[in-house]
Parts: C-alpha cells; sequence; structure tokens
C-alpha cells in the first residue's frame, strides 16, 4: 500500500488506528485454549471486530516467535486474515550487517520464501545505512524505522547531544537521504508529547507510528496537536487497551467498544483538521 492508498483509507474509515496484535496466551479468554490454534482465533475474532474501525494492524513478532513453530504458524494465519486494504506492520524491529538483513527483509516481505508479506517492518537504526537499505530493496514496502519510542530508557541514547542535535533527531535527519516519506516512517512514542512539534520539523511529510495510548498512557489529543500534517501523517497503535478490554466470551465486542472509542476521538480530530 502506497502513501496516496494510505491517505485514502484514513480518510474512508475516518481513522488513523492501528490496533496492535500482541496476544499472550495466558490472557487472552480461557475459552479459547479449546481451539486448535488459541491465539490465531484471539486474532482472528478481534481483527472481525476491528477492520472497519482501522487502517493497520501491528502484530509485535515476540509474542509470537516465543511460542516457537506454533507462534509462527499463528503469525502467518493471522497475516493471511488481514484483509486486503489494511496496512500490515510486522514490528519485528531488526536491522543487522546487509546480508542478514536481506534475510530478514525476505522473512517479512517475501511470500514466496516465508509465506508473508506485510506491507512494512520496524527497523532499529543504529548500526546505519547498509543494515535498512536491504529492506528498501522491495519497491512496494516500507521501513518504520525507530526514532523517539515510548519506554523509560529513551533518555539512554535518544536524547544525547551530538555536533547535529540529539541522537533521534539525527536519525530523522540522516536516514531521511535514504528513501523518502513515499518508503520511511518514523515511530514516535505517545508518551513523547512535547517532542512531536519538533519531530514534524525534521519530517514534516512522513508518517509516524505513534504507539503508547491506551496502556502506556499516551493522549490522543496532545499527539495530534502537533504531529498532524495535511495527510493526516499518523498511525496511532493500541495494543492491550483493545485486545484486553474483555476477559470473557464477548471479548471481541469488548475490543470493538474500546476501538469505537479512539475511532470516534480521531474522526473529531479529522475534521477539525479539515481532512474529511
Ligand atoms: O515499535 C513499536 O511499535 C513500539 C515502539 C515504542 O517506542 N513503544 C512501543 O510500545 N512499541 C510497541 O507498541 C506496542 C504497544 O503496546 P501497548 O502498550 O499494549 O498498546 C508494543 O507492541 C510495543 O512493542
Amino acid at each position: 500500500m502506497n502513501k496516496k492508498q494510505l491517505f485514502e483509507q484514513i480518510k474512508f474509515k475516518k481513522s488513523f488506528l492501528c490496533v496492535g496484535l500482541d496476544p499472550v496466551l495466558e490472557n487472552i479468554p480461557q475459552h479459547l485454549l479449546d481451539y486448535e490454534d488459541p491465539i490465531f482465533e484471539f486474532n482472528r475474532q478481534i481483527i472481525d471486530a476491528t477492520a472497519d474501525l482501522c487502517v493497520a494492524y501491528k502484530p509485535n513478532t515476540a509474542f509470537y516467535e516465543s511460542r516457537g513453530l506454533k507462534g509462527w504458524e499463528s503469525l502467518l494465519k493471522t497475516w493471511a486474515h488481514i484483509p486486503q486494504n489494511i496496512f500490515t506492520i510486522a514490528d519485528a524491529k531488526r536491522g543487522d550487517i546487509g546480508n542478514t538483513s536481506a534475510m530478514y527483509a525476505d522473512a517479512f516481505f517475501n511470500e514466496e520464501k516465508s509465506g508473508m508479506s506485510f506491507d512494512s517492518i520496524t527497523v532499529a537504526p543504529y548500526m546505519g545505512k547498509d543494515s535498512v537499505s536491504p529492506f528498501l530493496k522491495y519497491e512496494d514496502k516500507w521501513v518504520i524505522l525507530l526514532a523517539a519510542t515510548s519506554n523509560e530508557g529513551h533518555h539512554d541514547f535518544q536524547l544525547l547531544e551530538t555536533p547535529g542535535g540529539r541522537l533521534y533527531e539525527e536519525v530523522i535527519r540522516v536516514s531521511s537521504e535514504w528513501a523518502d516519506s513515499e518508503r520511511m516512517m518514523y515511530v514516535v512514542g505517545a508518551t513523547r508529547g512535547s517532542e512531536f512539534a519538533n519531530i514534524r520539523r525534521l519530517a514534516p511529510d512522513s508518517f509516524l507510528l505513534v504507539p503508547g495510548v491506551g496502556a502506556q498512557g499516551g493522549s490522543l489529543a496532545d499527539v495530534c496537536e502537533f504531529g498532524l500534517n495535511d495527510h493526516c501523517g499518523l498511525l496511532v497503535n493500541s495494543a492491550r487497551g483493545i485486545i484486553y478490554a474483555g476477559k470473557g466470551e464477548d471479548f471481541a465486542e469488548k475490543a470493538r467498544e474500546e476501538a469505537l472509542k479512539l475511532q470516534v476521538e480521531m474522526e473529531e480530530i479529522l475534521e477539525k483538521a479539515e481532512l474529511i
């Protein structure tokens, strides 16, 4: 999916919601354990209940890799179940020397080899250009580079002063020479509200993947105040806040209710910004 198509979907659904699919076997409703693949069944019902309210799904691969072969199978089936017109993010946070990154790119982008072809992958920028460029060889795919993350530890490196500014600012500035806003997005945590104005100065046209609303306490209003651009430019993710809204047999309905609350808020924001 390209940038124009993504914005079309945002306008059509009046939503820039990304639902995080981060299921833990111990936390899903226990009646699902009767299914052959409880994790897939959980995701399937969440997807079916929320697909008209969101424009993206983001399975974090850790939640699948941790279950070995069974987990990869659940991930594969989940990817295959997501409707074609919804943007898919493999939240795998990869990045290594070039030939290794090329294998990671195959793992998530090359359906012939791996059985999966996500629209995008999250990548760590620490190893530099040659660790990121193999992902950009797939012409219709996106790299989502970690820039200003939502976690406490972002202080350790991202805020370090360099001759070109803070380290996360350098990540955005330098990487924007590797690919333009048609191919590269940045991760900016919702908990980094005060930094959105600065980030928009550095990346005015880029889409930002914004995790951290819901369970991590980030505010959608704060994110949008400075984060919106003329094509929305935001994909706001919530995982636990949506997928664990209910614990019983009606968990998918409860998830829909939480997703709907965010979608309604997003619709108001898009209307106010005259984007729809
Ligand atoms: O790359 C990410 O998606 C990510 C970056 C970041 O800075 N913070 C962050 O929480 N995430 C991911 O976003 C999701 C947040 O989940 P919830 O806190 O449950 O909504 C998890 O999959 C995290 O791994």
